[in-house]
């Protein structure tokens, strides 16, 4: 094992799952050394618990003061309620890392009163396949030991990169939400492959493999995006055929103007917490 370390969860939803299953997976932490809670969901902790024989409990600051990690991953909207509750019982020797979206480490790191050990991340739902795009930077309080306990519980659910703060609204819209993009451009394709006479199950295996192929690709070359797709296009052939009618309606555009709505958002989801301090 990578740490004998106690880690509670904080928000036990779709991102801790993926986090605490490649953990487990991995053989990064013992699974009795994983604690999870939220809100209300005891379903929820019962499957988990099943599911990979961690702990769980309802009640969150118990979980809190057994730690000496905390992963703190309810949505931004929560974050205000879980640091209220949570307060009395954070203090400097425990390393808190934060998965949330837009929430700056600043404010966390307020938490204590005790200068908390704060790394932020932007991970995305890949971990559950091991395969996500993991952002981290450091807090003020952090040390460099703490980015590399990190670094290395976050490689056991995908690839790690360290960037300063500032960065972290620009890698949540393209690689937090990343992977939305795509299900939402291979949703289209589905349907019209399904309208031109596939069936649903054809469709699928051909769209995942193709997806699959990009991804593999992409990380085999070092040609652009534009070479690659140059490439597929035979002149006056179907690609070109489909890229051109992409062009004419701005498609690219779209998916530009729609990466930076991401990064405002996320920026804005920050903001209420920089300027109430
Ligand atoms: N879903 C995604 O693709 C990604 C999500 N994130 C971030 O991860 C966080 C969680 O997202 P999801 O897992 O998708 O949400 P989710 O809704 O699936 O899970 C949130 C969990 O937080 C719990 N919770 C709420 N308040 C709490 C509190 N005070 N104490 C303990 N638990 C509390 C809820 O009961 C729930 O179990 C969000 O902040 C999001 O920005 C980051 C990267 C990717
Ligand atoms: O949509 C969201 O706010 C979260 C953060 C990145 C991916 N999902």
């Amino acid at each position: 094992m990578l740490t004998n370390k106690t880690i509670t969860f904080l928000g036990a939803g779709a991102m801790a799952e993926a986090i605490i299953g490649g953990l487990i997976r991995n053989q990064i932490v013992d699974p009795h050394n994983i604690i999870a809670t939220n809100l209300s969901d005891t379903t929820k902790l019962e499957k988990l618990k099943m599911r990979y024989n961690i702990q769980t409990t309802t009640s969150r600051t118990w979980a809190v003061e057994q730690a000496e990690i905390i992963v703190l991953a309810m949505k931004p909207k929560n974050i205000e309620e879980a640091v209220r509750e949570i307060k009395e019982k954070v203090n400097n020797d425990k390393l808190i890392i934060s998965v949330i979206a837009g929430i700056p480490s600043s404010y966390i790191e307020d938490l204590s009163g005790s200068k908390s050990r704060v790394v932020r991340t932007m991970p995305n739902t890949s971990a559950k396949v091991g395969a996500s795009a993991t952002a981290i930077c450091a807090g003020r309080y952090s040390t460099g030991d703490d980015l590399e306990t990190v670094s290395l519980l976050f490689s056991a659910v995908g690839t790690v990169t360290v960037v300063p703060e500032e960065k972290m609204d620009a890698v949540t819209g393209v690689a937090g939400s990343g992977p939305a993009y795509f299900y939402y451009l291979i949703e289209a394709m589905e349907k019209a492959a399904v309208e031109s006479g596939l069936t649903s199950e054809e469709a699928t295996a051909l769209i995942t493999q193709t997806v699959v192929g990009v991804g593999k690709r992409l990380q085999d070359t070092s040609k652009s995006s534009r070479e690659l797709y140059e490439e597929v296009m035979s002149p006056n052939g179907t690609t070109e055929a489909g890229i051109t009618l992409l062009s004419e309606r701005n498609g690219q555009d779209a998916m530009h103007d729609a990466i930076l709505k991401a990064i405002a958002r996320s920026k804005e989801l920050g903001s209420v917490f920089t300027e109430s301090k």
